[in-house]
């Protein structure tokens, strides 16, 4: 490659001398018609100058004497350069012709216009191919354009982005090219944008553009384009790992037993939140140290992961800790496919928590032995055939109470919502009272119309009444003689009876109707509602001096849903039940049992014993399934809250019972007795008793 000025040089050029003739010389030119100007030289071979073409043609045109020597008319003015002038200058020095000389400033070489031009022009070509070949190379797209938006430039990288050849590319308008460039907005706007991800012909790229001055002109602009396609893949799997990563804690941490995870040379690499909490130590200080430095420290007593790296399986030990409390450890190696130990993991158990949980273990176990006898003596005072089933500790509790009333004579008023087992717990009191072998009356002072439940109670003389037998008759107070008389539903008595009863509970005696002999009755008064008394009480629909008589022993059963723990039990013995009267042997699915947990049974154990029977002669499979559940439990039991809202087609009777169920439910709730219920709803008394007990 050229380097300096004998490079480029012709050494093979004429010269003339001082003493040549003009005529001479324009022969020489005529020979070598490229010279612009012969170099005029003295004996020695110094250059003295150069005779020019342009002053031979001036001869010539002024007609002048061509036989005069050069010597007069060459040009002095001209510039020599040395040998080992480097290109650069040459390239800098404008002029028509250079002289090289020499050593002794003999003329040697000539480098003319021409040579420059060409060394100039193959320079250029180096540079630009260069320049071409390094944009070539780089890993990024560059695309330049000018400021009419043609492309100037791009790079084989660019190239491969737009599916574009480089040369049908250049000069094309970008917008055709490549319309996502954002290349002419930065000439609009002067603006460089850097680091805006776009996507290019379906590479994803991120590209910095700028403006391109020339002399504080815009005259186009530049993008590079960086694919990041393959750092978006190691980016999102990067956040992948980051997850897993962080789930991995999150499991170690939310794990009771304690974890340990070291490296194959016992360095502490995971510690769970639980380890941190027996140990005392904190993850921070000891994360990273080696398991020895921790032994020779004293803070633990032994390492499971030493003693595993050192026998290369399983070992379990008992760990003292600084603190004072002992942890049991159980260290695994994991291994790697050329079974080389790459991890240990160990787990443990506080001792201390191990043997709270021992001591806590018998400490329930006496406690459901002594249950167990309790239930067992329980059931054996009840006797098998009044079977009532809980397992609550509040049903237990009023089963005793219950028990334990029924040895001493007292009246009792039974409160609880309808269906809770009121009647239930009444017999229970009866059949362990002294007066089990005599009779247990039952009477629903709500169920039987107001004129007749005087004579119903309290009997009637003959011709007390048109169509009164003859010799009279005995009401159900002389028929419970000796026995138990139930009276349900005593928030529904009529005021007038009320006194009648009062009499029997003061006095032990009564009168039938139209009789005026008073009758000494020997009854227990067992009496029950699902009315709030003190509110009809309050509003003189029920006797104070009535309410306290009877008010002596209250028991209170609890809702359903306020002993959920009765509920499965409840269900598998009318499953039992239901099964042996329709001679079935069918089962019941979890996700009912679940159902059937979750319902709030405003019916209480009548609701459940219905739906029970109900789903035992409807199902058509040996198990029941979620769908043969009523509509009522599948939806939750929400229909019962709020104005009707309909959430799907279902079968119209199913609806009008649900809708009946849920209006009779509430008034019964609101008015406290049937009678009321019934006259806010509009229909008779006996038709909300009926209903009532046919949920
Ligand atoms: N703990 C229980 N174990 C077994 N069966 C029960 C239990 N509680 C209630 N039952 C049954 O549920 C049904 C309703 O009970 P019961 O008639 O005693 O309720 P109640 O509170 O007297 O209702 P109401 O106020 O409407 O008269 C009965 O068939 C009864 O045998």
């Amino acid at each position: 490659m050229w380097e300096k000025a004998s490079d480029i040089m012709t050494k093979d050029f004429v010269s003339i001398k001082m003493g040549t003739g003009v005529y001479e010389a324009a022969e020489l030119f005529s020979t070598h018609s490229e010279m612009e100007s012969i170099p005029v030289v003295d004996e020695e071979y110094k250059l003295k100058g150069f005779f020019t073409k342009n002053v031979l043609c001036k001869l010539v045109a002024e007609k002048k004497d061509i036989n005069t020597q050069v010597k007069s008319l060459m040009t002095t003015d001209f510039t020599a350069v040395r040998e080992e002038t480097s290109i650069k200058e040459l390239l800098n020095i404008n002029t028509g012709q250079l002289a090289v000389t020499g050593e002794n400033a003999n003329l040697v070489g000539i480098i003319s216009r021409t040579d420059l031009m060409l060394v100039f022009r193959k320079k250029a070509q180096a540079m630009l191919a260069r320049l071409q070949t390094i944009i070539d190379s780089t890993y990024n797209g560059i695309i330049a354009i000018d400021n009419q938006n043609r492309i100037i430039l791009m790079n084989k990288a660019a190239a491969q982005f737009t599916g574009w050849s480089i040369a049908d590319a250049i000069d094309a308008d970008i917008e055709q090219v490549v319309p996502e460039t954002g290349l002419p907005e930065v000439i609009k706007t002067e603006q460089p944008v850097f680091g805006t991800k776009m996507n290019i012909n379906g590479y994803k790229v991120v590209s910095n553009r700028s403006p391109i001055y020339e002399e504080d002109r815009i005259m186009g602009a530049v993008g590079v384009f960086q694919d990041i396609s393959a750092l978006e893949t190691i980016s999102q799997e990067l956040e992948h790992t980051q997850t897993l990563n962080k789930q991995l804690d999150a499991i170690i941490d939310s794990c009771h037993d304690a974890i340990v995870v070291s490296d194959a040379q016992g360095k502490l690499e995971k510690i769970s939140k639980s380890y941190e909490r027996i140990s005392g130590l904190d993850r921070d200080t000891i994360l990273g140290k080696n398991m020895a430095e921790l032994e020779e420290e004293g803070i633990v007593s032994q390492s499971s992961s030493l003693l595993v790296l050192q026998q290369k399986k399983p070992v379990t030990i008992l760990q003292k800790l600084k603190t004072g409390r002992e942890m049991f450890l159980t260290g695994t190696p994991v291994f790697d496919d050329n079974n080389n130990i790459i991890k240990v993991v160990s787990t443990g158990r506080d001792l201390t928590e191990l043997n709270n949980l021992r001591t806590e273990l018998e400490r329930t176990k006496e406690l459901s032995n002594k249950y167990y006898h309790e239930l067992k003596q329980l059931r054996e005072q009840l006797g098998e055939q009044k079977q009532i089933i809980f397992s609550s500790e509040k049903m237990q509790n009023i089963v005793q109470l219950s028990l334990k009333i029924a040895k001493v004579d007292s009246t009792i008023l039974i409160l609880g919502e309808s269906g809770v087992g009121k009647e239930l717990i009444a017999r229970i009191i009866h059949s362990s009272s002294k007066r089990k072998d005599n009779a247990f009356i039952t009477i629903n002072c709500g169920a039987i119309p107001e004129h007749l439940l005087e004579s119903e109670l309290f009997g009637y003389e003959e011709g007390a009444f048109t169509g009164a037998r003859k010799g009279g008759k005995a009401g159900l107070f002389e028929e419970a003689h000796k026995g138990s008389i139930f009276l349900d539903e005593i928030g529904d008595l009529p005021l007038s009876l009320q006194v009648k009863l009062l009499r029997v509970l003061q006095e032990g005696e009564i009168t039938r109707v139209g009789g005026i002999r008073p009758r000494k009755i020997d009854v227990r008064i067992i009496a029950a509602t699902n009315a709030q008394l003190e509110k009809l009480v309050a509003e003189k629909e029920f006797r104070e001096d009535l309410y306290y008589r009877l008010n002596v022993v209250p028991i209170e059963v609890p809702a359903l849903r306020e002993r959920k723990e009765d509920i499965i039990p409840l269900t598998f013995h009318f499953l039992k039940k239901f099964n042996a009267k329709y001679s079935l042997n069918k089962t019941m699915s979890p996700e009912v049992l679940d159902q059937l947990i979750t319902y709030e049974w405003p019916g209480n154990v009548r609701e459940l014993e219905n739906i029970v029977e109900r789903m035992v002669v409807t199902s058509n499979e040996d198990k029941i399934f979620y769908d043969s559940l009523p509509a009522l439990l599948r939806s939750g039991g929400h229909t019962d809250e709020g104005p009707i809202s309909i959430a799907k087609i279902m079968p119209l009777r199913d609806a009008i019972q649900m809708v009946e169920k849920i209006l009779i439910d509430r008034a019964l709730k609101e008015y406290g007795s049937t009678r009321k219920a019934a006259s806010a709803l509009g229909i008779n008394q006996s038709t909300v008793v009926r209903k009532k007990n046919n949920d």
